[in-house]
Parts: structure tokens; C-alpha cells; sequence
């Protein structure tokens, strides 16, 4: 019994040791799976931060998961873990030539940026540093990023500087005055027909509130115009010069022809000629040798009429050259005929074209070309004789608001009107051109510093006298003058300075009034 019992303590006391060894276990596996679980998330998240780096790592990190969800498989799950590790090795020396290859291609883009000529100053600076920095290896990609957002951001900088310039672009003085160049240069050049609507539209953009797309639209357009007349007068030359061609090889031709028939018909008159004289000189022996007058009789006329046959011949081979002489000599003067002809018309073409290029084909006074002649003209005049002269600018007051009031061709006109009075109230020595626009130029030789003023008045106030009316209401146009005479050791173009200037203070001084320089 006694022993029993002590066997029934025993199983009791094995028993409790079991249930205790077990909890033990319960406890250790739970410790070995929360472990696991530990692992498993790290490797969940490794996978994660791999993924899309290397295919091989992806798939062998997804093995590994796969084989640690089960307790029994982390012994299989070993070599898998190896080979792992295996890869991460590769998968870090692989990161690091990439990011040492992304450095040396960050700095070429670097160098790239700094030959942008036009990059803001700060950014070319703040280039400097960056490429300084760009020196130092990258570890991680944790360096290399904030580089190239940096990188973004001075090409940001850089196209943002660009697209503000490309914002349109606001008109200064300087487009307004290239404005009113064009618009000057349209009037002193003459346009085809058929151009003129083209050249006619331009002139009212130039003259409302121009915008630079359309200022440059307006040169282009003229550009093309006035290429298009060069080319046309290239041909036009082009044309002169085959039908010149033409000629010259047809005359040769000619000259060519009679100097071989020439030289044909001077081979024959040589033999005719040989002929004649043998036979003269057979007559000559005839007489010498032969006493029977009969026979000498019968001689003699033989050896005439064989000269006398050769005679004729020779005759009709130069009645034949005469013929073919007059000839050519017809078709020669006509081929010169037909050249007089197209000369004459070039030489007429060429010299309107030079007409049209001295005169303004809106007042048809002559023009800036033809002004600048004329002031060397008269520069050289006063060179020689020392004699006053005298140059004026008028300029014609508020002519903008005849344009805006009652429209361009108005103002084109009221332009016409006053250039004609301006002409007129002028000596043939004196000169007045168009300078361009609202300006004019005189040019007054042999006046003295006391008559000028009056002279210019008077021509002041047949201007203001012409009774215009626009839209049914009088309208009085003036115009402001301002004259300066030409100094000893003073070129023209400087006295023209003055004379601008003394315009300048007419105008500032209330205009309708002549300045003269003193
Ligand atoms: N109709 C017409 N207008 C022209 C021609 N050439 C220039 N103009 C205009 O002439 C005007 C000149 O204006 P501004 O230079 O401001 O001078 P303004 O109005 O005469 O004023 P002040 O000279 O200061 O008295 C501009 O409106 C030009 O467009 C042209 O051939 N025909």
C-alpha cells in the first residue's frame, strides 16, 4: 500500500512535471512564433523596400515568406536565407555604381545648364556650388535625390526667367519710333499695283497703336514686298541681257558668214585675175611671135574673148558678193534694229525706276534720297562761292490728330495739299523735299540772315491759310519751323542738327512760329 502510494505520488509528481514541461514548450513555441512573425514582417518589409530593384531578389524574398509561415520550414528556409543575403551584397554594389554613375551624369547635365547663356546670374552662381558639391560620392539614395530635385528647380528658375521674356512683350518709345520709320519709308518707296492694298494696310497698322508682333508682322510684310520688286527688276536686267546675247551671236554669225564668203570670193577673183593676165600676156606673145596678120587677127580675138568670158565672170562673182553683202549687212542692221529697241526700253525703265526712287509717290516732292543730293549739291556750291545758305525743317502741328480725327487718308491728303503750297511758295533755286512722315526740308540758298525769317513766315502762313475742310468743319493746319544757316568749316549735316533743334524749341514754344538758330 505503502508503496503504491508512493508510486501514485510519483505519476502525480511526473504528471505535474509533464503539464509543467509542456507549458514550457506552449511558452517557447509561442516565444519562437512571435520570433518568427517578427522575421516575417522584417522580411515583408525588406521585400517592400526591394521591390522592383532586382527580379531574382523580388522572387527568392518571396520564397522566403513563404516558407517562414510554417515553423517546421524555417530549417528548409536556411539556404533560401543565404542566398539572400547573397543578393542583397550584389543588389549594394549594384546601388553604388549606379548612384556613382548618376553622380557623373548629374554633373554633366550641370555643365550643360551653366552654357545657357541667358540663366539669371543667381541661379549661374548658385550652379557653382552645386557642381562643387557634386565632388563627393553619393552613399545612399537618400544624397542623390535632393540633388536632382535641386537640379528640377534650376531648371525651373531658368525656364520660368524664359517664359517671362516670352510674355508679350510691352511697346517702348524705341517700337514706336521703328513705327514711324516703316511708316516714313512706305511713302518714299514706290509699290507695284497690286501691292498697294498690301502696303495700305500696313501703313494703318503702323499708324494706330501698334503692338510688337504686329510691328515685326509689318516689316516682314514689306520686306517680302520690296524682295519681290528686286527679284522682278533682276529678271527684268536678266531679260536685257539674253536678248543683248541673242543679238551679239546672231551679228557674229553674219560677220562670220561674209567673212568666209569673202574669203571664197577673193580666192576666185585671184584665179580670175591669174587668167586674165595669161591671157593678155598670150597675146603679147602672139604678137611677138607671128607674122601673118590673119593668123595674129584670128589669135588676137580668141585671147579676147576668152578675156573678155573672164571678165564676166569675175564680174558676176562680185555682183554675187555685193548681193550677199547687202545681205548680211539688212540682217545686221536689223538685229541692231531689235537691240536699239530693247535698250531704249530698258534705258526708260531704269530711269522712271530712278525717278520713282527721288521722288515721294504720296506728294510727289522729291524724297530723302533726292535730298541728301541735293544738300551735297549745295554743300559743295557753298564750298566754292561762300554764299548763304540756308536749311529748314517744318514739320506740320498736331498732325496726329488730323489722322485720328478724320482718318489716315485725310491726313494723306491734308500731306498732299501742303507739300503743293510748300512748293509753291518757293523760288525755282530753293528746294523742298519730304524728310518723311509730317516733315519737310528746304533748302534756301543766297538769302541773308534778315530776309530769311520773312521768307519763312510767309511760307508759315500760306500754310496756315489754305482753307481745309474735313467732315464739313474749317480746319487750320500750321506748321512749325525751325532754319539754321551753314557756318564756315560747318557740314551741311550739322547745320540740318541745328535747324531740327530750332524745330524742336518752335514746337515747345507754342508752334505755328519759325525758330531761327543763332
Ligand atoms: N496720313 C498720314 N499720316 C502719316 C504719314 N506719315 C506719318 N504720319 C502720321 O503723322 C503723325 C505724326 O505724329 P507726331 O509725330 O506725334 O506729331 P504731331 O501729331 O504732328 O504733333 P507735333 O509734331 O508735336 O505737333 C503720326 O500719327 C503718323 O502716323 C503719312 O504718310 N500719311
Amino acid at each position: 500500500m505503502k508503496d503504491s502510494m508512493a508510486s501514485i505520488s510519483q505519476v502525480n509528481l511526473l504528471k505535474q512535471k509533464l503539464h509543467l514541461a509542456k507549458a514550457a514548450l506552449n511558452e517557447l513555441d509561442e516565444e519562437r512564433n512571435e520570433k518568427l512573425q517578427t522575421l516575417l514582417q522584417f522580411i515583408g518589409h525588406l521585400s517592400l523596400a526591394c521591390k522592383g530593384q532586382n527580379l531574382e531578389l523580388d522572387n527568392k524574398l518571396a520564397k522566403l515568406r513563404q516558407l517562414l509561415t510554417k515553423f517546421e520550414n524555417v530549417e528548409e528556409a536556411l539556404p533560401e536565407l543565404v542566398e539572400v543575403e547573397q543578393l542583397l551584397k550584389q543588389q549594394y554594389n549594384h546601388v553604388m555604381v549606379q548612384l556613382e554613375d548618376s553622380r557623373v551624369s548629374l554633373s554633366r547635365v550641370i555643365r550643360q545648364i551653366q552654357r545657357i547663356d541667358s540663366a539669371p546670374d543667381k541661379v549661374k552662381r548658385e550652379l557653382n556650388y552645386f557642381k562643387k558639391e557634386l565632388v563627393k560620392p553619393f552613399h545612399t539614395f537618400w544624397d542623390y535625390i535632393p540633388k536632382v530635385e535641386q537640379l528640377v528647380s534650376f531648371y525651373e528658375e531658368i525656364l520660368d526667367d524664359q517664359l517671362k521674356q516670352g510674355t508679350p512683350i510691352l511697346v517702348s518709345p524705341k517700337h514706336r519710333q521703328l513705327a514711324h520709320e516703316l511708316s516714313q519709308m512706305i511713302s518714299e518707296v514706290e509699290f507695284r499695283k497690286h501691292q498697294r492694298d498690301q502696303v495700305l494696310t500696313v501703313k494703318d497698322i503702323l499708324s494706330s497703336d501698334i503692338e510688337v508682333d504686329s510691328l515685326i508682322d509689318a516689316y516682314q510684310t514689306i520686306l517680302t514686298l520690296l524682295l519681290d520688286n528686286i527679284a522682278r527688276e533682276k529678271t527684268a536686267s536678266q531679260e536685257f541681257l539674253y536678248a543683248l546675247n541673242d543679238s551679239l551671236t546672231a551679228v557674229r554669225e553674219v560677220v562670220t558668214d561674209s567673212y568666209n564668203n569673202n574669203q571664197r570670193s577673193f580666192q576666185l577673183k585671184k584665179q580670175l585675175n591669174r587668167e586674165i593676165n595669161s591671157r593678155v600676156d598670150n597675146v603679147g606673145e602672139a604678137i611677138i611671135d607671128i607674122d601673118d596678120i590673119h593668123s595674129l587677127k584670128s589669135q588676137v580675138t580668141e585671147q579676147l574673148s576668152a578675156i573678155r568670158a573672164s571678165l564676166g565672170r569675175k564680174e558676176a562673182v562680185e555682183e554675187r558678193e555685193q548681193i550677199l553683202l547687202r545681205k548680211s549687212m539688212e540682217s545686221m542692221r536689223k538685229e541692231l534694229n531689235e537691240l536699239g529697241k530693247e535698250a531704249t526700253t530698258y534705258k526708260e525703265r531704269l530711269f522712271e525706276q530712278q525717278k520713282l526712287n527721288l521722288l515721294d509717290s504720296l506728294t510727289q516732292l522729291p524724297n530723302r534720297a533726292a535730298l541728301e543730293e541735293r544738300m551735297d549739291q549745295e554743300f559743295r556750291n557753298f564750298q566754292r562761292q561762300k554764299l548763304p545758305l540756308w536749311v529748314a525743317v517744318a514739320d506740320i502741328d498736331h498732325f496726329k490728330t488730323i489722322n485720328d480725327s478724320f482718318g489716315h487718308s485725310t491726313g494723306d491728303k491734308t500731306l498732299q495739299v501742303i507739300a503743293m503750297a510748300l512748293k509753291n511758295s518757293l523760288r525755282d533755286t530753293e528746294f523742298v523735299a519730304r524728310y518723311g512722315g509730317e516733315e519737310f526740308v528746304l533748302l534756301i540758298p543766297e538769302v541773308n540772315a534778315i530776309d530769311i525769317e520773312q521768307l519763312l513766315n510767309r511760307v508759315r502762313e500760306k500754310v496756315k491759310s489754305i482753307p481745309f475742310k474735313f467732315k464739313n468743319q474749317r480746319i487750320t493746319v500750321t506748321v512749325s519751323i525751325g532754319a539754321a544757316q551753314i557756318l564756315e568749316n560747318e557740314l551741311i549735316n550739322e547745320t540740318f542738327e541745328r535747324a531740327d533743334a530750332a524745330l524742336y524749341r518752335a514746337k515747345h514754344e507754342s508752334r505755328d512760329r519759325v525758330i531761327i538758330d543763332v
